[in-house]
């Protein structure tokens, strides 16, 4: 990867490789754009094939950042880290420390939270070195896990995709195949379950699909089979990129809603289902709950009030599906130029010069 070429392409504004011997830890920083606020975005650690394939993953998911938090109307930029490593085997507390000073020293430009693979303790030990971390236990005023949150979201988001597939937001006897159960999809079929869906799930950890088993009644098949099974609704809640030529001539789903990342491999897959007529919930739109969460610790943190601003991702789902509806887009381009009208706003409304955020003349002592 030409990086400098990469980052002109899209616009980065700043990419930093921490380093630490005695840790282990490796990691990358990227801040995508700042127009907005401070860059907001989760930490992933994973094992990555190679470290351009991490370079890339930290890259693309800190642009998604950008869109997802303006799209929610946060007043947040978007930023993102990975951490080379398998979080089962790999993490100690220097780790999380020195990692947390490579943050610090960015003085506020990146705050974090958990991704894949990172956890409360995680936060918690970062916690020790900075306070540009969110997502850190309740016991600090902080809103903990963001995981239940963000399986909120894409409950009620998916409700608004259904809607217009099939006429009724109903979910009650859909059936409806999940990628992945980890720690947002398990609250997510909790949901589900509760609405009388039935259920098929699939992971690469047997433990996590004999929970969703036993806990839900659902039905579990192999990971390569997860796209090609009768359903209604197709929920990626594992990795990016599941959306491509591969999986897109298997799908029998009439509606994508999941929480994962990153699910169409390239732009051209969204055009290619949406021209199939498959209502897609564009993905940083349904899956904004966890960061709508940890951003409402930025004005002290209100559990009421933060839920109240996820449920208005049923009604953002449902406007992008207008949008694209009247102007003939797939949903994923509705959604992008939402985000990016609101950044380019944004950035027109402050070319006044204000200084520390105050409209008045500084003079020097
Ligand atoms: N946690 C949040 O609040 C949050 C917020 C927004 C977006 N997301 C995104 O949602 C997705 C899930 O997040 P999470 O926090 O639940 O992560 P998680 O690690 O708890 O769960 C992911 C699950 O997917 C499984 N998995 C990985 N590869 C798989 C494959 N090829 N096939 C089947 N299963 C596979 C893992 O074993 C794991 O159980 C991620 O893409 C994440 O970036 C999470
Ligand atoms: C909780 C958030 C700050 C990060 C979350 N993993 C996301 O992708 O949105």
């Amino acid at each position: 990867m030409e990086i400098f070429k990469y980052l002109e392409k899209y616009d980065y504004e700043q990419v930093v490789f921490c380093q630490d011997k005695t840790s282990g830890l490796k990691a990358i920083i990227a801040i995508h754009d700042t127009t907005l606020g401070p860059a907001l975005g989760g930490t992933r650690m994973w094992t990555y094939e190679s470290e351009e394939a991490a370079i890339e993953d930290a890259l693309r998911l800190a642009k998604g950042m950008t869109y997802k938090n303006a799209a929610a109307g946060l007043n947040l930029g978007g930023g993102k880290t990975v951490i080379i490593g398998d979080p089962r085997k790999d993490k100690n507390e220097e780790m999380f420390r020195a990692f947390g000073r490579y943050i610090q020293g960015l003085n506020g430009r990146y705050i974090t939270a958990e991704d894949v693979g990172t956890t409360v303790a995680d936060m918690d030990l970062i916690h020790e070195e900075t306070d540009f971390v969110t997502g850190i236990s309740p016991a600090f005023g902080s809103s903990g896990n963001p995981s239940p949150v963000t399986a909120y979201g894409v409950y009620v988001g998916m409700k608004a995709a259904a809607k217009e597939a099939f006429g009724s937001d109903s979910l009650e006897g859909k059936v409806i195949a999940i990628q992945g159960v980890g720690n947002v999809a398990y609250t997510l079929c909790k949901y589900l379950h509760e609405e009388g869906a039935q259920l098929i799930v699939t992971d690469i950890n047997k433990e996590a699909v004999a929970r969703a088993v036993e806990d839900f009644g659902a039905k579990a098949v192999d990971p390569n089979d997860i796209y090609s099974v009768e359903c209604d609704i197709y929920a990626p809640c594992a990795l990016g990129a599941t959306i491509n030529d591969d999986t897109i001539p298997q799908l029998k789903a009439k509606v994508i809603a999941g929480s994962a990342n990153n699910q169409l491999k390239d732009t051209r897959h969204g055009d290619i289902i949406h021209e199939m007529g498959i209502v897609y919930a564009p993905d940083y739109v349904i899956n904004a709950g966890g960061v709508i969460n940890v951003a409402d610790e930025l004005y002290g943190y209100n559990h009421e009030r933060a839920m109240k601003k996820v449920e208005l991702i049923y009604n953002s789902i449902e406007k992008i599906i207008e949008i694209a509806k009247r102007d003939g887009i797939p949903t994923y381009v509705a959604a992008d130029r939402m985000a990016e009208e609101r950044i380019e706003r944004m950035r027109n409304s402050r070319s006044q010069f204000l200084r520390n955020g105050h409209n008045t003349l500084s003079r020097r002592k």
